[in-house]
């Protein structure tokens, strides 16, 4: 151990030389000038003398103390409120900190180490300055642990763990130097003693920590070089994104959904490299925008990469109203889209599906003739089914021996001529709700008429709805095993409504059959293949299928069941298929016996499982080369059966009649006229198409007597037509199909206001309607005889509600048979004002005793509505 000269003690301790000097002449001591040698004795003795001077020796001058405690008493107050309603209670919380500093050995003499440094100094200083650290978090530290702790250790001199304790009552340990915070202290007796004792705690974390720096140094480093490298391998991504983006761009507009991916990937990138790689545009920047025939407003802002409000505001100063969601049409956006400075180009919504189209009628050019699609309509009774039936047991099942005969909506008979193919569904109900979709199915029409019957309304009904699907047809003389047949009389009363035999110089071949002996049935599939062959019916056999849904259900075990016929080409197991808004892989497909078949030509039905859901009968089929092209068009489909529902509606009304000329969208007039008498409809129907100009031609698609039903607004809307009902009503099912489809129908109750009203549409002077608004129905369920009110009707009132005041007609069958006013309107013998509803009445109706049980009375009310032109 060196000794050290006054001042190397001085600097060491940090005190003025001077002041240094003062002490050790104090002290005794022969060291007197600056560069005087200082032994550790006197050291030890300088020690013992500054102690002494400050009173706080223990004794001897070697008896050095063992340990220095500093400790600080707080005492604070804690109110804590318990329970809600009991009284706040009061803590005294006394905390006493202690530092307690301890000497293991013997004092290790000052300046042993040849290392002095300015940590020492400040270390001093700063626990002198500092308060002790209060923390309360550490749990105290008790004096027997503490001496545990530290026996093995081999440090000179041990800086303990702050000891922080929390005690209400306990007083600290008595063996221990206590200085209270509040006691003047002698700084400089306390700097002489920790200086020796703070040193080495300095000097061994001083080497702790340089080697710990290091590691943390080192750690660093590899840290801040990893970081660097991922930095760099970002920069370089994002470089290449930007690169390809900038490549994209100008190569062109990447087209349809795949676009909404990329641009997605764009992002992310983007956000990589926000930072470095940014670069705002410097000259606007001109895109080209696709736009489909509808375009959301925020679709659109999308496109353009500008914000939807931008858009709306656009949009706002060419005069027109959007919301974000809003659905605007092409010529609008195309403008808009210039307007803000970009290239719009028009895209067709039924790009992607012609293409689908375009690709088949490519692949499948060679056509192959194909068996005819039948549909068998008719009266009542006339025998369609057990027609249907009689073939389809003598020739299906004939066969396809021990096959099981299931109803899959369709089947095909195979003949020594040829096949034909039976849709399953008779009537013309089947046959127009079909239409209606858009699906023409059907190549022959067979009009099934009784030869004991002949021709009845339905069987007229059967021919209008053939003619006006422009279908031709082939007239089966049913029952002709019956005594009382009379084929001649139906050939006549045929001919009458422009169906002539062949024989009598017309174009309809009449087939004389019987379901019941199976007579003339070959005759009659004859005569369907022979019209086949008139109508040269071809199709490609082979190459990508595509047709018509007949129907479909919903499985228990097998899922979505639909029954297809194919058209064109070839449908194959395995392949995906497009039905409607359905879509899936063909999983399997059966006959109509149940069979499985691997494959399916033209005007061959199939029932197929596999699709996504159930899809409409009409629905047309066909095959796509993946999962998601069916999928894409699949939704492509729906947006457009909804267009187009609005288009059809929008084209069948009776307003909008003379818009439509203007424009040149229509040159006709299509109705559909159901009448309470033959008389009437006569008339009317006469009186309607001579209205027919050199600018518009009013067609009346269909007239028939009797309520209107859904058969009549299917045609209605089949046909584009506009239905009118005079003084008949519709009925529960058709009304419900009015309204859901919007079909637009007009009630008149005077023929030449129904004139009138078509004649002012068609040269654009429809005056503002007398519109009629019906507010309630009852339904009569017994009729009473009073003296008083004649006869009275027990009523309850089954839509609406039934106003004394209002005016009311009486339905027979959905036919209106009275019109005038209520005499009574009675519940439990009182008179009221209004019945709603689910209630019970008693109405007398004024003037008219004739109302019976099942009638309808239908109570209306008249207002005056502007018409929109
Ligand atoms: N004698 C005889 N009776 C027949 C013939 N065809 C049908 N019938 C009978 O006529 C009745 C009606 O036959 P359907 O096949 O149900 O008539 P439909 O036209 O299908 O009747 P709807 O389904 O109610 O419209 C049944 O009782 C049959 O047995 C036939 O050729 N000769």
């Amino acid at each position: 151990m060196s000794d050290k000269t006054v001042r190397q003690l001085a600097e060491v301790v940090g005190i003025p030389l001077e002041r240094l000097l003062e002490q050790l002449k104090e002290a005794g001591l022969s060291a007197h000038a600056p560069d005087d040698v200082i032994s550790e004795d006197e050291k030890v003795k300088l020690l013992a003398h500054l102690r002494k001077r400050h009173g706080k020796s223990t004794g001897e001058t070697d008896a050095a103390p063992k340990r220095v405690t500093l400790k600080r008493r707080t005492v604070s107050e804690l109110k804590q409120s318990n329970a809600p309603g009991s009284s706040a209670k009061t803590i005294s919380i006394e905390v006493r900190k202690k530092k307690t500093y301890v000497k293991r050995a013997e004092v290790a003499p000052v300046g042993d180490e040849p290392k002095e440094s300015e940590e020492i100094k400040k270390t001093e200083e700063r626990i002198q300055a500092e308060p002790t650290p209060v923390s309360t978090e550490q749990p105290p530290v008790s004096a027997v642990t503490e001496e545990k702790a530290t026996k093995g250790e081999e440090e000179l001199f041990e800086r303990e763990q702050p000891v922080d304790e929390v005690a209400t009552t306990a007083e600290a340990p008595q063996d221990k130097i206590s200085v209270d915070d509040s006691e003047p202290v002698d700084k400089e007796a306390l700097t002489e003693a920790q200086a020796i004792e703070i040193r080495k705690e300095t000097e061994r974390k001083a080497r702790l920590s340089e080697t710990e720096r290091k590691k943390e140094e080192e750690k660093k480093r590899r840290l801040e070089a990893a970081v660097e490298k991922n930095a760099e391998k970002v920069r370089q991504l994002a470089a290449a994104r930007m690169e390809s983006q900038k490549k994209k761009r100008q190569g062109g507009q990447a087209a349809g959904k795949g676009k909404k991916k990329g641009k997605q990937k764009d992002r992310s990138g983007a956000q990589a490299d926000l930072k470095h790689q940014f670069e705002k545009p410097v000259a606007p920047v001109i895109r080209d925008v696709t736009i489909p025939e509808h375009i959301i407003v925020s679709d659109l802002a999308q496109k353009m990469s500008v914000k939807a409000a931008e858009v709306i505001k656009q949009l706002m100063k060419m005069g027109m109203m959007a919301t974000i969601n809003q659905s605007i049409d092409q010529e609008t956006a195309v403008l808009l889209v210039e307007e803000m400075g970009h290239k719009a180009i028009m895209q067709s919504d039924d790009d992607l599906e012609a293409e689908i189209l375009a690709a088949l009628k490519e692949e499948s050019s060679q056509e192959m003739s194909r068996a005819p699609i039948v549909t068998i309509m008719g009266h009542v009774d006339h025998g369609k089914t057990s027609l249907l039936d009689y073939i389809r047991e003598t020739r299906v099942a004939a066969g396809e021996a021990g096959g099981i005969t299931q109803h899959i909506g369709a089947y095909q008979v195979v003949t020594d001529h040829g096949s034909v193919t039976f849709l399953d569904t008779p009537g013309h109900a089947a046959f127009t709700a079909m239409r209606a979709r858009g699906a023409e199915l059907t190549d022959v029409v067979i009009v099934v008429v009784a030869a004991d019957d002949g021709v009845m309304p339905q069987t007229k009904e059967a021919v209008e709805h053939a003619r006006a699907a422009n279908v031709p047809i082939i007239v089966a003389i049913n029952k002709i095993d019956k005594p009382q047949a009379n084929p001649e009389k139906v050939m006549q009363e045929m001919s009458t409504i422009n169906v002539v035999p062949e024989e009598w110089g017309g174009d309809v071949q009449f087939i004389k059959v019987s379901a019941k002996t199976g007579e003339g049935i070959d005759d009659l599939i004859e005569a369907l293949i022979l019209q086949a062959e008139i109508l040269e019916l071809k199709a490609p056999a082979e190459g990508s299928a595509s047709g018509i849904v007949v129907e479909s259900r919903l499985d228990k075990g097998r899922g979505a069941v639909a029954t297809i016929l194919v058209q064109r080409g070839m449908l194959e197991k395995g392949q995906f298929v497009l039905c409607g808004h359905e879509y899936g892989r063909v999983r399997a497909m059966f006959n109509e016996n149940g069979k499985a078949v691997k494959e399916a030509g033209p005007s061959t039905p199939v029932e197929i499982l596999g699709l996504s859901g159930t899809p409409n009968a009409g629905d047309e089929f066909l095959v796509v080369q993946n999962e998601r092209a069916a999928r894409e068009l699949a939704e492509h489909r729906e947006d457009k059966s909804k267009i187009s529902r609005m288009a059809a509606q929008q084209a069948a009304k009776l307003d909008q009649v003379f818009s439509k000329m203007a424009t040149g969208e229509t040159a006709s007039l299509n109705l559909v006229i159901k009448t309470d008498v033959q008389g009437s409809l006569e008339a009317l129907r006469e009186s309607l198409i001579k209205l027919s100009s050199d600018e518009v031609e009013v067609k009346v698609v269909y007239g028939g007597v009797g309520g209107i039903n859904e058969g009549d607004v299917n045609l209605a809307l089949a046909s584009g037509a506009i239905l009118i009902g005079f003084n008949v009503r519709a009925d529960t099912a058709a009304r419900k199909l009015i309204e859901e489809k919007d079909v637009d129908l007009h009630y008149y109750s005077v023929i030449y206001q129904a004139i009138d009203e078509v004649k002012s549409s068609i040269s654009g002077m429809l005056a503002p309607e007398i519109k009629e608004t019906i507010v309630g129905l009852a339904e009569v369920r017994d009729v009473f005889r009073s003296p008083k009110f004649g006869a009275v009707a027990g009523c309850m009132v089954v839509e609406g509600f039934v106003k004394r005041n209002l005016p009311i007609r009486v339905l027979r069958e959905n036919v209106v048979i009275y019109e005038g006013q209520l005499e009574s309107l009675r519940r439990f013998k009182d008179d009221v004002a209004e019945v709603k509803m689910g209630m019970e009445c008693g109405i007398g109706v004024k003037n008219y005793n004739d109302v019976k049980v099942g009638d309808h009375i239908e109570v209306f009310e008249r207002v005056e509505v502007k018409r929109e032109l």
